[in-house]
């Protein structure tokens, strides 16, 4: 085929046809973009000066990129025949039998989209059928579309619901869209990390969709992630590897405790929206910070890299899982009544000005200009030889070292905004600029640290204080001060307002001197880490958060 008779091939054809909704009648049009449809008498009646308001109130677009499907009607779609009017609408379909119907996204306010229907009834069957052909047509054309799909579904996170969630929710909507899905129950923790890692035939699909929290979350991208770097021969066990990204995007259908993943990407936990956002072919990258303990690979990590506070409240809750999500505020106020902090030294590398900085009050949106800018691998300053790496640190190469007692040593590599805390950890990380935001609480009052809480959840800034601060960085070490077997790390840690536990340092149990890293909800097995951010190294079918929302 010559390039021209493809490309006659691919231009959308368009329509225009007088159709009808119930008994009133509508120019239908269908252009490259959209398909509108305009009540004639409306129309009609503009030119003899009838107000705006209701010249607009029955014209209609939508966009064809969020069309979900288009159908021949079925009787349960004529459902002006359940409603009044029942004469009319019967003597009508008797009329105008033939009908199509299209399913769309519609936004129904705080970031949620739901599928609508409108149908149209045609003059005869030939003009139906062509209305269907050429949307079909147009909808063919998207290529950003998945056409098949592989579905982990973890059957125990959150509310236990992931199963009803996908079959009730999703499964129907993806069947609309006519996108197959492969739907893998989990049967055990890590069943679906092992099996993106090893035995599945990643080419048969356009993406892999994981119905969970978090958690399940850090399984896919660790299948998805180790599955890449095998297959091109790179070590994850070196920190300074350039990581392959990964072809496949994954949808969150979100199904667990925190879902703080979906929240930050979509504005929502909703499994409605996040099937029609996989349904549209959405893509939007995301960072991926890769944790180290020298040169040995520990885990990836999306949103919360915590120490202190976090590590403790996430070691507190695994004990108790079967409380379900409760179980992050019971272990989340009794860790604040311990009141621990930590003693260590973080070295970081600042990111440079041109992605902003934590306290800016530029928010990672849909279409992100920060994230737009992804610097090439030729001027990344932070990427030098590890030697070189060590010896300039604490010099002029640009690493500050605080040493000090933390609270709590947070990595935000997103905002981390999950309905416990709308704005999140830190509300002006982006999701795919490359940088992780590095919070520093230092040992402050109880009091103080309620208040530093507390600002999570309302419109104050919470690294407004004395006792806290941020960094945007691209990589950081931790080291804890005192260093200690792995067998230890489970003993209690020191207070903070009562003195330290051990005041003669040489004879100080150590091991209560130490948290742990909690990494999306996982407890890392090692205290001293480095972790560098690897930028848009997975996408997501979705978009970020819309800004302005326009309701239909
Ligand atoms: C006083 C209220 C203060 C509320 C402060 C809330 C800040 C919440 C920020 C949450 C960031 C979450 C980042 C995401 C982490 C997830 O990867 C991870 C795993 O998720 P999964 O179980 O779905 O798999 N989830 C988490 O680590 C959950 C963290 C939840 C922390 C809750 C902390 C509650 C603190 C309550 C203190 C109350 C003091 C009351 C004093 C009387
Ligand atoms: N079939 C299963 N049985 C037990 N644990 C599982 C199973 N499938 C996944 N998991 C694990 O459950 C943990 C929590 O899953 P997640 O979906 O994130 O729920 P939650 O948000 O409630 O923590 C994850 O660490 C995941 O590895
Ligand atoms: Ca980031």
């Amino acid at each position: 085929m010559t390039r021209l008779s493809e490309m006659m091939e691919k231009q959308p054809r368009l329509l225009s046809s007088k159709l009808f909704q119930r008994h009133r009648q509508f120019e239908v049009v269908l252009n490259r973009s959209d398909l509108a449809w305009k009540e004639i008498e409306k129309s009609r009646q503009r030119s003899s000066g009838i107000s705006r308001e209701s010249e607009t109130a029955h014209s209609h677009a939508i966009q064809v990129c969020e069309i979900v499907a288009v159908r021949k009607s079925e009787e349960d779609d004529r459902d002006d025949t359940k409603t009044g009017g029942q004469k009319k609408a019967k003597q009508h379909y008797q009329l105008y039998p033939h009908a199509f119907t299209v399913s769309y996204v519609r936004r129904t306010g705080q970031h949620r989209w739901r599928c609508s229907d409108v149908t149209f009834h045609c003059a005869n069957q030939a003009l139906c059928e062509e209305w269907i052909q050429v949307i079909n047509e147009q909808l063919s054309l998207l290529a950003s579309r998945p056409k098949s799909l592989l579905v982990y579904i973890n059957p125990y996170g959150g509310k236990r619901r992931g199963k009803r969630i996908y079959e009730q929710k999703v499964a129907p909507l993806f069947r609309r869209a006519s996108i197959s899905a492969d739907v893998i129950v989990t049967e055990r923790a890590n069943h679906a990390r092992d099996h993106l890692k090893t035995e599945a035939n990643l080419d048969k699909y356009d993406g892999v969709v994981c119905v969970g929290g978090d958690g399940m979350f850090s399984e896919i991208l660790h299948g998805l992630v180790t599955r890449t770097q095998t297959d091109h021969g790179v070590d994850q066990n070196q920190p300074d590897a350039e990581l392959v990204p990964c072809s496949l995007r994954i949808g969150i259908i979100p199904a667990g405790s925190t879902d703080c993943i979906c929240f930050a990407t979509v504005g929502t936990n909703d499994p409605v929206t996040s099937a029609l956002h996989i349904i549209v072919g959405d893509s939007q990258p995301m960072d991926v910070c890769s944790v180290h303990h020298n040169d040995f690979f520990l885990r990836y990590s999306v949103s919360l890299l915590g120490y202190g506070f976090y590590g403790d409240v996430q070691t507190d809750s695994e004990r108790k899982r079967w409380l379900g999500p409760a179980r992050y505020d019971l272990s989340g106020v009794k860790t604040f009544l311990s009141h621990n902090y930590y003693e260590g030294t973080v070295s970081f590398l600042p990111a440079e000005d041109d992605v902003g900085n934590p306290r800016d009050k530029l928010q990672c949106r849909s279409g992100c200009h920060v994230c737009q800018h992804k610097p090439s691998s030729k001027d990344k300053p932070w990427e030098m030889s590890e030697e070189k790496e060590k010896s300039d640190k604490e010099s002029s190469s640009g690493w500050s070292v605080i040493r000090g007692k933390f609270i709590a040593i947070n990595a935000a590599s997103m905002s981390c905004a999950c309905p416990r805390s709308p704005k999140g950890l830190s509300p002006s990380a982006h999701l795919a600029d490359g940088t992780t935001d590095l919070i520093l609480v230092r040992k402050c009052s109880r009091f103080d640290f309620l208040r530093h809480l507390l600002r999570h959840t309302n419109k104050e800034d919470q690294f407004d204080h004395s006792f806290v601060e941020v960094h945007r960085v691209r990589t950081f070490r931790f080291q804890p001060r005192h260093q200690v077997s792995l067998g230890d790390l489970s003993e209690t840690p020191k207070k903070t307002g009562f003195g330290p536990i051990c005041s003669g340092q040489m004879t100080c149990n150590y091991s209560k001197a130490q948290s742990s890293w909690t990494c999306d909800g996982e407890i890392l097995p090692h205290t001293a880490i480095q972790a560098s951010v690897q930028c848009q190294l997975i996408r997501l079918f979705a978009r970020g958060i819309e800004e302005q929302q326009q309701l239909q």
